[in-house]
């Protein structure tokens, strides 16, 4: 057996030849002695190292981890690096920040050990003053921090301090922003402790606006873009992106940016801001996150003509051109990331939406947030509200303003469900629900000229052209708006509505506030304090007549971390129906008596991160129900381990 001090020189030898990075770390500073650099080079072995991307560097580093092993290093420190998280955040532990507990030290990995400056700069590690005495001593940052030390939890004040003292909202966001990229532990510490409050601004509404206006407030890119430009070289990108543990992508090419319309390359606001809320609602660790833009051109005539806008000017692209790009794209995340990475499509506009979601579904992990996010999060919103509407799902009469994704997604989602209670077929369950497009009630008569996704609801009606009339004609008991229009759910639909409904539900889910079907106001006003109202984007509470109602927020970031931590920890190969509708279940679970007494059918976010292990432990069942999982053998006690694997945003020890 060699002792430490030759063990340790060959572990420099060998990660000096085996890239510049870590050896620069060992044999410029002699920072470490021999028996920790030992350590430091078979923990980068055992964790595949797999930062050092090329494969000549990867051969190498086999050869390395046999030459270690021959020396019999022991990784003292290192814990099960592959299965057995306690703290940290997700499953693929690469660099044993889950294995260990809190009170262990770990090791700070970036590309090297970073120190001085470096460490300061790399937002993953950095804490600002919150570095120890020690830390400050071992890593080199003596001189470039003033010498207070002060707590994290001082740091959440005065960060929240700072973003309340900005009036405007987009002012917030940027400030949120710049904390994400300057030290992220703290950022989603903020967002976390805060969610009720940051929530609306680092999602709809703001989120919109930032997109609206992403070239000028552009500083540092998020996210990796992709564009026309790309072909044939999408796979050397994502090669580029420096994580190499991806387990969650959420992809957009902009094309519908919630109800803005085409915002181009500019909606890349938005899988940023959907995989921050996978990582502060759904516990996914953030390095096994990655937001991606598309850039296949934009229709949007003023951002062709804006100086500031950052994708291609060019209009888009479609057909062949389109496919093989996507294509090509799909093909890499699985051949970067592996079978099991979790691609979440975002924003598509609905001609691409459902094309792209039935190509994929059966040969990726994929799913649409638009389509089958919303339809579990209404879905939930519906069975929550049942106690106080009386009745079945079955006894309800439904009409949506809106045939897109969101709108033919909860429709089929509820027409499974009405099935699946036994009673009926989904063709007959599907007759108690009718949509209205831009061109009126969607009937028979218009069958030949429908999208595809409308025909199932081309019921035997006569025309309505407008959604007053269709309400006068069908007279229904829940009025759901998926029309990205706002002010569309007028005075008089809502007093026709509860002129024959005791108790009408209506759902004004488009995105961000100003394309609000209705305000919840407006609601309550009109209605009479009759209904039960649910909306897509926060409004506070309403009193009407001294009675104060709580609106839910119908918004499927209450889904989609939780299916995202489900697909994890049970190592789902595929997304399934039957998940949707167990995520759903698993959210309508969490009313109680206390919400329904004020018509408050979703949980506060207060509790979002114990909701999500509870739906991440309900779809990981439902995998493993389903044959989908390859997590073996099956935890048994689902929503433990879900609640184990979740992220946490406090600082860690450096050594
Ligand atoms: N709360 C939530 O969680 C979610 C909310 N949304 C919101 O839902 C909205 C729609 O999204 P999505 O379904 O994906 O979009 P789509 O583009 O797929 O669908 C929009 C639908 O609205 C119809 N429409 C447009 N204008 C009118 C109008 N004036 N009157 C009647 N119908 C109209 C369109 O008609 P046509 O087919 O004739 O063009 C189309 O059927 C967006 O605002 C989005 O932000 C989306 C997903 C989740
Ligand atoms: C919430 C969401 O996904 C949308 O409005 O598009
Ligand atoms: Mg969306």
């Amino acid at each position: 057996m060699p002792s430490p001090r030759t063990v340790g020189s060959h572990a420099i030898l060998l990660l000096s030849r085996c890239g510049r990075q870590l050896g620069d770390v060992a044999s410029r500073r002699s920072l470490y002695s021999a028996a920790p650099i030992a350590d430091l080079a078979a923990q980068s072995l055992s964790a595949g190292f797999r930062d050092i991307g090329c494969s000549r560097r990867q051969r190498k580093l086999s050869a390395m981890d046999t030459q270690l092993r021959g020396l019999q290093i022991s990784t003292p420190d290192v814990l099960d690096l592959k299965n057995t998280p306690t703290v940290g955040g997700g499953v693929g532990d690469t660099f044993g920040e889950d294995a260990a507990t809190e009170d262990q030290t770990l090791t700070p990995w970036t590309r090297i050990v970073a120190s001085g400056s470096e460490l300061l700069r790399d937002p993953r590690y950095n804490k600002g003053l919150a570095f120890t005495e020690e830390e400050r001593d071992r890593h080199y940052l003596r001189g470039l921090l003033p010498p207070t030390i002060i707590s994290q939890e001082l740091q959440v004040e005065r960060v929240l301090q700072n973003v309340r003292s900005y009036k405007n909202p987009l002012e917030k966001y940027i400030a949120l922003m710049d904390l994400q990229e300057r030290n992220e532990r703290l950022f989603y510490k903020v967002l976390m402790e805060h969610v009720e409050e940051l929530l609306p601004i680092v999602y709809t509404p703001v989120v919109g606006e930032a997109c609206q206006k992403y070239g000028n407030i552009f500083r540092r890119p998020h996210g990796l873009y992709i564009s026309l430009k790309d072909r044939g070289n999408v796979l050397d990108l994502l090669k580029n992106w420096p994580e190499k543990n991806v387990e969650v992508i959420v992809v957009t090419d902009g094309e519908r940016i919630l109800g803005l319309g085409d915002l181009g390359l500019h909606g890349m606001g938005i899988p940023v801001g959907k995989l921050a809320l996978y990582t502060a609602l759904g516990g996914i660790r953030p390095s096994s996150t990655l937001p991606i833009a598309i850039d296949v051109g934009t229709n949007n005539e003023t951002l062709l003509k804006d100086p500031f806008y950052i994708g291609l000017r060019q209009k888009r692209a479609t057909g062949k051109e389109y496919d093989a790009l996507l294509d090509e794209f799909m093909n890499a995340c699985k051949q970067a990331y592996g079978e099991k990475v979790l691609v979440q499509f975002e924003d598509f506009a609905n001609h691409n939406a459902f094309r792209l979601l039935q190509k994929y579904a059966t040969t990726h992990l994929v799913f649409n947030d638009d389509i089958q996010g919303t339809a579990a999060v209404a879905l939930a919103g519906l069975v929550a509200a049942l106690p106080i509407t009386g009745g079945t799902l079955a006894d309800h009469k439904f009409l949506f303003l809106g045939a897109g994704e969101a709108g033919t997604g909860i429709a089929e989602i509820i027409a499974l469900e009405v099935s699946k209670q036994g009673k009926t077929s989904v063709e007959e369950a599907r007759k108690a629900i009718s949509l209205v497009d831009s061109k009126g009630l969607v009937t028979k008569s218009r069958y030949e000229s429908l999208q595809e996704h409308k025909r199932p609801y081309a019921h035997d009606l006569p025309p309505a052209q407008d959604l007053l009339s269709a309400v006068k004609a069908l007279k229904p008991t829940v009025l759901i708006g998926t029309s990205g229009k706002g002010g569309t759910f007028t005075r008089e639909v809502l007093e026709e509505i509860s002129s024959y409904q005791d108790k009408p539900i209506i759902m004004a889910l488009s995105n961000p506030t100003s394309q609000s079907e209705c305000t919840a106001e407006e609601a309550y006003k009109y209605t009479k304090g009759k209904c039960v109202f649910a909306s897509g984007s926060p409004f506070g509470p309403v009193t009407y007549e001294g009675k104060t109602y709580v609106v839910g927020q119908s918004n499927n970031c209450y889904i989609f971390p939780g299916i995202g931590l489900g697909c994890i920890i049970s190592g789902a190969i595929r997304v399934h129906d039957d998940m949707f509708l167990a995520a759903a279940e698993a959210l309508a679970k969490q009313i109680n008596e206390d919400h329904l007494a004020k018509n408050q059918l979703y949980p506060a976010f207060s509790e979002i991160r114990e909701i999500s292990a509870h739906i991440g432990a309900a779809v990981a069942a439902k995998a493993y129900e389903l044959g989908l999982a390859t997590r073996l053998p099956q935890p048994k006690d689902l929503f433990a381990y879900a609640k184990s694997c979740m992220y946490s945003p406090n600082y860690r020890k450096y050594r």
